[in-house]
């Protein structure tokens, strides 16, 4: 049955017989989108993240989403969790309606120029509904999320109040606003967007940095891992080429510099129902993954010392890559958490026990149940690293009988159309 009552049958159905089309055209489509769209106007650039535009990552993940969107245009909340999670991004992009209006004209264009005269004026007028109607769906749920923002709702000038070096690869900058005024709470494991003007593109590009403390009115931490585009161990690797933003706050952003901040979002977090309970907890991460966790363990730690079992496991190439490690340390030894740390490459000098106890990646069958309170059916799990990681330790906890709605972790990108 359709649970779509913005599009008569006849489009519904049009729709889905393009799904064979977007399957073997949708990355040309996109391509040519993108390619179209920012000559048009450049002034987007900004938006849109450049390295992923050049290395066909962008192209790929809308291609992606089109044909999941023409897949499921009968069975739209399928669809619910992946537009929630756009929408968030967006949100902190400050994407705007008439964003949608040029996006929009030259989607349609582009399946026009790569489709020809196979895009009939029926086929044309069921994709420019079905484009608006999702269109309108997120700019109705990006309204929402500006609501919510206390009025923040545009790029607002923050100085770097201190830089701390946390790992060989990983440094946390303190960000407080310039004018002064306390900041919004948000919820462990969401993230900001930081805007900031690259010299090598001559335009601003904005990124996204999980914040990696817990709530504080005065300031907000992110800590950002120095891409240097080397990135062998994922086989579909977020970065291809230096991170423009993350070498950029490495080596020329200092203390008293000033950065473009957004407000909070991200639909990855902790509730509120959870930090407040007992609810045992067991947060896995790889590399700098850890960051949102570490907003988690430093929210829970703080708010809830008394009963919980709180365990933090952890995966980083080197000791001397694993950021936050005397602070863990420190919490494991005040709070009653556990801690199990995992190393790839252990030097003669790392001790084990202390600064790992496993070596290898994550691997939880190398944990007992118990540690990884299996015997409670309330257990919830938090996972954030690459995203190879995520799925595998996914597989590993769904094996050992844990239900999916227990285990939480974000999957950006769609990963492209399947094959
Ligand atoms: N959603 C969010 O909020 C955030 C997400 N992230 C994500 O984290 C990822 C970056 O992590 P990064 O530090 O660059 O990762 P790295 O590639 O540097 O790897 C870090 C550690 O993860 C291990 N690892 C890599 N792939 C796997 C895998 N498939 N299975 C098990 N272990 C694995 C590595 O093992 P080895 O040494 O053997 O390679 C290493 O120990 C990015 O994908 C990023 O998107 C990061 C921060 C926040």
């Amino acid at each position: 049955m359709s649970s779509n009552p913005g599009m008569t049958s006849d489009q519904i159905a049009v729709i889905k017989a393009t799904v064979p089309v977007l399957a073997q055209h949708g990355n040309t489509i996109t391509t040519v989108f993108y390619r179209n769209m920012l000559e048009a106007h450049p002034e987007l650039n900004t938006i849109f993240n450049t390295p992923n535009q050049v290395n066909g990552h962008q192209p790929r993940a809308l291609a992606g989403a089109l044909y999941a969107y023409a897949s499921h245009i009968d069975d739209l909340g399928a669809l619910s969790s992946a537009v929630e999670l756009i929408c968030n991004k967006h949100a902190s992009l400050y994407i705007q309606p008439d964003h949608y209006k040029i996006v929009g004209k030259y989607l349609l264009e582009a399946m026009g120029e790569v489709l020809g005269a196979a895009l009939t004026p029926e086929i044309l007028d069921a994709w420019a509904t079905a484009y608006w109607q999702l269109a309108d769906l997120m700019i109705g749920r990006e309204k929402q999320l500006y609501e919510q923002s206390e009025g923040w709702t545009d790029w607002r000038d923050f100085k770097i109040a201190n830089k701390v070096k946390e790992s060989e690869e990983i440094t946390s900058f303190y960000l407080a606003p310039v004018d002064g005024k306390p900041l919004p709470t948000f919820q462990p494991g969401q993230y900001i967007s930081v805007q900031a003007y690259v010299p090598a593109l001559h335009y601003a590009q904005a990124r996204q940095y999980s914040l990696s403390d817990q709530p504080k009115p005065d300031y907000y931490r992110i800590s950002v891992k120095k891409e240097s585009g080397i990135n062998s161990a994922d086989p579909a690797p977020a970065v291809t080429q230096p991170g423009y933003i993350s070498n950029l706050l490495h080596d020329t952003f200092n203390i008293g510099d000033t950065l473009q901040v957004s407000h909070p979002y991200g639909d990855f977090f902790l509730p509120t129902s959870k930090t407040e309970t007992s609810t045992p907890i067991v947060l896995i991460s790889a590399g700098v993954g850890l960051t949102p966790l570490t907003s988690m363990v430093n929210t829970l730690t703080s708010q809830a010392p008394g009963n919980r079992k709180l365990h933090f496991i952890h995966g980083a190439r080197t000791s001397a890559g694993r950021a936050f490690k005397d602070h863990i340390d420190q919490l494991s030894i005040s709070s009653p958490i556990q801690a199990t740390f995992f190393t790839s490459i252990p030097t003669e000098d790392d001790k084990q026990g202390t600064d790992y106890h496993h070596v290898g990646r994550v691997d939880l069958n190398k944990l007992d149940d118990k540690d990884l309170f299996l015997d409670d059916n309330q257990t919830e799990y938090y996972i954030c690293g690459p995203e190879r990681f995520m799925t595998d330790i996914e597989s590993s906890l769904k094996a050992k009988g844990v239900a999916a709605d227990r285990i939480k972790m974000e999957l950006f990108g769609t990963g492209g159309i399947p094959h």
